[in-house]
C-alpha cells in the first residue's frame, strides 16, 4: 500500500485538526480530553472494549444467560409505578427478535435511550417476566462504526458532544492517512521480544482482531512507555556521570588503616552494624571513592537501621575532609536526624587525634550543627559562617536550608531524607545548586523510609542506584498485630496498653488528623487526648502532641516520652517516622481504615523496636472491601516490601507513586505491578543501549522522540515528571 509514512516524534507536532473529518467542534471537545496532537489522539487509548465477536442474535437469547447482544433501542419510556419507583422500559430489536430492558430508579434513562441513534451493545443476564425475556439493569455502550468484532469503548469525561464511536473514528482517520510510524524502537528488540512494531501495536491496541492480539498489542506499548522512559533515565544518569566530577573520598570502614574516624566510630557503636547494614555500607563506600558522582537511592524497612548507614557514609566524607549535609522533609525530621545523628556521633567517643585535610592543626572531634526555618538569625549567620570556613562538618536541616547564602568549605556528600514524598525536584534543584556552588559534584544518598517496589522504584528511581538493607538487627520480634472491628475488642486492647505500662512499658495512641494546619483537626485530637484521660486510660501519665504545637513544646513532649516521665503518647501522624523509643511497646491506632498502608506500616514500627514483645491494634468499625484488604495486609504481614507490593496493586501506580507521575512519564498502558518483567528488561536494554551511544547519535529517532516527549532540560524532566 502506498501511503504516508511519518515519523512518531513528528505525531507529537501534528494537530488533530489537519485529520480529514475533524472539525473545529471535533478539535474543541478533544481538547477537552486533553487530545491535541496526533500523538495525543493515537495514545489515548480505550477504557474497555466490547466483544462483538461472542454476541447473541437477540432472537436466541436464553433465560438465565448472560449475553451480549447489539441491536437498535426502540420506545424508550417511563413507566408509571405503584409506591412511586421509576421505571424505564425500552425494546431493543435486532433482525431476529426483541427484549425488553428495564432500568430502576434510573429516571435519566428515559431521555439517554430516546437520543441513541445508532446500535448499542447491551450486556446483562436474560430473564422471564411474565413469560417475556426481559434485562434489567443492563450495561449500554453506545456502538457506531462496526470498526472490527472487538469494539474499544473510550473514556469520555466531560467531553460534551463525543461519543466513543466518535473518537474511533478520528482515530481510525489517523490509520487511514499514514500508512507508517518510523519506529523509534531498535526493530532487534522488538523481535527479540516478540512485539509488533509501533503502528500495528498502535492499531492493534485500538481495533484489536481478536483478545490474542490485543494482548500483544498492549505488552508492546507498554514496552514502548517504558523503554523510552527508562533511556531518559539511563541517559540523564550517564550525562551526570560523564559531567560530574565528584570528590573521591578514599576512606572505607572495612579496609583496615584507611579510616582512623570510622574504625573508631564502629568500635565504639553499642553494637554491631548487621550484614544488611554492612553490605550496603560498603556500596556506598565503593561509589564514594570513585570518581563518579554518587547517585544512590537507600532503602529498608521501618527499623532496618537506615540512620546508621547514612551517618557513615557523611562520616566517610569528614574523614577524606569534607563536610556533610542532610536535607529533611520536615522541622520534626530535621530535629530527630539532628538529635539521633548527635548522639551516635557523641557515642563513639572520637579521639582528639582525628584529623581531616579540612581542620589540619586544630584536631578536634566531629561538629554537627542543626538549620531550620526557626534557628534565630544570629546563630544562623554563625552556623553559615562556620560551614563557609569548614569549622562545622555536620548540617542537619531543613529545605529553608538552601538557599543564596549558603556555601560550604568543601561539601562532599549530600544526604536527602525523602520519605514517602518523592520530591526528586527538591533533590534535583539541591545538588544542582550545590554543584553549580564548587567545583566537584558532591555525592548523593537519598533515603526513603518507605520501602517502594522494585518496579517502581527503577520508574522513580530509574536515575539512581539502589541499595537494600537487606534484614533487621538481631532480637526484634513480629509486632503483634491485631484488627479490633467491635468496642469490645478496642477495650481488650486499651487493657493491654494498661498492662503493659503496669510492668514500665510505654505506648502510643494514634488519632487520625488528616490535615493538621486545620484548627478543627487540632482540637479533635485534643479532645479525644481529654477523652482518654477521663476513660479508657484515667490514671495513667498521658502526653499529646501534634503537628501545631511549637518545635520547643513539641521537642519537651518526646523528651518527657523518651524519659518515661510520660507513659502513652497521644500523637498524631507527627510521629510517623523517626521515632525511636525502644521502651513503647503498644500501639493502638484509631480509625484505622483512614491511613493507607505505608503509612499504618510506618506507625507500627514504632513499637518493636527493643527486646520486649511488642503490640498494634488497628481499631476500626468499617467493612468495607478496602479496608478489609488493606488491614488484613497488616495484619498478615509485617514485611515493608510485601506491604509496599500489595498496595501498589490496591492503589493504582499514580497514588503509589504521587506526584511523579502527573507529567508526561504518565505511564497510560504499562503498569508497574503486573509488568514488572517488562520493567527490568526495559531498564536493561535502555541501559545497554546508553553504554554504546550515550547521545544517541546513532538513533537520531530515538533522540527525536524523546526530545519531543520529555524535553531536553535534564531539571526540566525531572520537574514535570
Ligand atoms: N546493627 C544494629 N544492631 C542493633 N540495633 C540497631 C542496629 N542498627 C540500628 N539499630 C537500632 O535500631 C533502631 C532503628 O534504627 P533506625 O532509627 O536507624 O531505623 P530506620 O531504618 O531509620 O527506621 P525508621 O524508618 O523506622 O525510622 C534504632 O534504635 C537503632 O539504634
Amino acid at each position: 500500500m502506498v501511503g504516508v509514512v511519518v515519523r512518531l516524534d513528528e505525531l507529537t507536532r501534528l494537530r488533530v485538526s489537519e485529520l480529514a473529518g475533524v472539525g473545529p467542534a471535533r478539535t474543541r471537545a478533544l481538547a477537552a480530553l486533553g487530545v491535541e496532537t496526533i500523538y495525543d489522539l493515537v495514545t489515548y487509548f480505550p477504557r474497555r472494549y466490547v466483544d462483538r465477536s461472542r454476541e447473541v442474535p437477540i432472537g436466541e437469547a436464553v433465560p438465565g444467560e448472560q449475553v451480549l447482544l447489539v441491536g437498535r433501542v426502540m420506545d424508550a419510556r417511563r413507566i408509571p409505578t405503584r409506591g412511586g419507583r421509576v421505571l424505564v422500559e425500552a425494546q431493543l430489536v435486532d433482525s431476529s427478535g426483541k427484549i425488553t430492558l428495564a432500568f430502576f430508579g434510573q429516571p435519566y434513562r428515559a431521555k439517554q435511550l430516546a437520543n441513541i441513534t445508532g446500535e448499542v451493545a447491551v450486556f446483562g443476564r436474560v430473564e422471564l417476566f411474565r413469560r417475556r425475556r426481559q434485562m434489567n439493569n443492563p450495561l449500554v455502550d453506545p456502538i457506531g462504526d462496526k470498526t472490527g468484532a472487538i469494539v474499544p469503548l473510550y473514556p469520555l469525561r466531560e467531553a460534551a458532544g463525543l461519543n466513543s464511536s466518535d473518537i474511533a473514528r478520528a482515530v481510525a482517520q489517523v490509520f487511514n492517512e499514514y500508512a507508517e510510524f518510523v519506529d523509534v524502537v531498535p526493530p532487534s528488540l522488538r523481535g527479540h521480544l516478540g512485539l509488533y512494531d509501533i503502528y500495528q501495536a498502535l492499531w492493534q491496541l485500538h481495533f484489536p482482531t481478536n483478545e490474542q492480539t490485543r494482548q500483544v498489542a498492549r505488552k508492546s506499548v507498554a514496552f514502548d512507555e517504558l523503554f523510552l522512559l527508562q533511556v531518559k533515565l539511563a541517559q540523564l544518569r550517564a550525562e551526570r556521570e560523564a559531567r560530574a566530577v565528584a570528590t573521591e573520598h578514599d576512606a572505607n570502614p572495612f579496609v583496615p588503616g584507611s579510616a582512623r574516624l570510622l574504625e573508631e566510630f564502629l568500635a565504639h557503636l553499642p553494637y554491631e552494624p548487621t550484614d544488611g547494614q554492612r553490605s550496603a555500607i560498603a556500596e556506598i563506600a565503593r561509589d564514594m571513592a570513585s570518581p563518579r558522582a554518587m547517585h544512590r537511592l537507600l532503602q529498608g524497612d521501618v527499623g532496618s537501621g537506615k540512620t546508621l548507614v547514612s551517618v557513615v557514609a557523611m562520616l566517610i566524607a569528614v574523614q577524606s575532609g569534607h563536610q556533610a549535609v542532610l536535607v529533611a522533609p520536615t522541622e520534626v525530621l530535621a530535629e530527630q536526624h539532628h538529635r539521633s545523628i548527635s548522639t551516635l556521633v557523641a557515642e563513639a567517643r572520637l579521639p582528639d587525634s582525628v584529623t581531616g585535610r579540612l581542620f589540619e592543626g586544630s584536631p578536634r572531634p566531629v561538629s554537627i550543627d542543626l538549620l531550620t526555618g526557626s534557628t534565630p538569625a544570629a546563630r544562623r549567620r554563625r552556623l553559615l559562617a562556620d560551614l563557609r570556613a569548614g569549622a562545622l562538618d555536620i548540617v542537619v536541616g531543613t529545605h529553608a536550608l538552601f538557599n543564596d547564602e549558603l556555601a560550604f568549605a568543601s561539601l562532599g556528600l549530600v544526604v536527602v531524607d525523602e520519605q514517602h514524598r518523592f520530591g526528586v525536584e527538591q533533590r534535583s534543584a539541591l545538588t544542582d545548586r550545590v554543584t553549580v556552588d564548587q567545583g566537584s559534584a558532591p555525592d548523593t544518598l537519598v533515603m526513603t523510609a518507605t520501602p517502594i517496589p522494585r518496579t517502581a522504584a527503577m520508574t522513580v528511581y530509574g536515575d539512581l542506584d539502589v541499595s537494600v538493607i537487606e534484614g533487621l538487627p538481631p532480637g526484634r520480634q513480629r509486632v503483634e498485630t491485631r484488627w479490633a472491628r467491635t468496642a469490645l475488642e478496642a477495650q481488650v486492647a486499651f487493657t493491654l496498653l494498661r498492662d503493659e505500662v503496669a510492668v514500665g512499658r510505654q505506648g502510643y495512641v494514634v488519632c487520625p488528623v488528616v490535615d493538621e494546619s486545620t484548627k478543627l483537626q487540632v482540637r479533635a485530637v485534643t479532645e479525644e487526648f481529654e477523652r482518654l484521660q477521663q476513660a479508657e486510660l484515667k490514671g495513667l501519665r498521658l502526653g499529646l502532641i501534634h503537628g501545631k504545637l511549637s518545635s520547643a513544646a513539641k521537642d519537651e513532649v518526646m523528651r518527657d516520652f523518651r524519659d518515661r516521665a510520660i507513659d502513652v503518647l497521644v500523637a498524631t501522624t507527627v510521629i510517623e517516622v523517626g521515632v525511636d523509643v525502644p521502651n513503647a511497646t503498644v500501639m493502638i491506632i484509631e480509625d484505622a481504615d483512614r491511613f493507607g498502608i505505608a503509612q499504618l506500616h510506618q506507625l507500627r514500627g514504632r513499637v518493636g523496636r527493643g527486646a520486649d514483645k511488642s503490640y498494634c491494634y488497628l481499631l476500626s468499625e468499617v467493612d468495607t472491601a478496602v479496608a478489609e484488604a488493606r488491614l488484613g495486609a497488616l495484619v498478615a504481614s509485617d514485611d515493608g516490601f510485601v506491604l509496599a507490593e500489595i498496595d501498589l496493586e490496591l492503589r493504582g501506580e499514580g497514588t503509589v507513586l504521587g506526584g511523579r507521575q502527573a507529567g508526561r512519564t504518565d505511564l497510560k498502558v504499562a503498569s508497574l505491578s503486573h509488568d514488572r518483567d517488562l520493567v527490568l528488561e526495559a531498564r536493561q536494554h535502555a541501559r545497554a543501549l546508553i553504554a554504546q551511544d550515550r547521545s544517541l547519535e546513532h538513533h537520531p529517532r530515538l533522540r527525536a522522540m524523546l526530545q519531543a516527549l520529555f524535553g531536553d532540560d535534564e531539571a526540566d524532566f525531572l520537574l514535570r515528571s
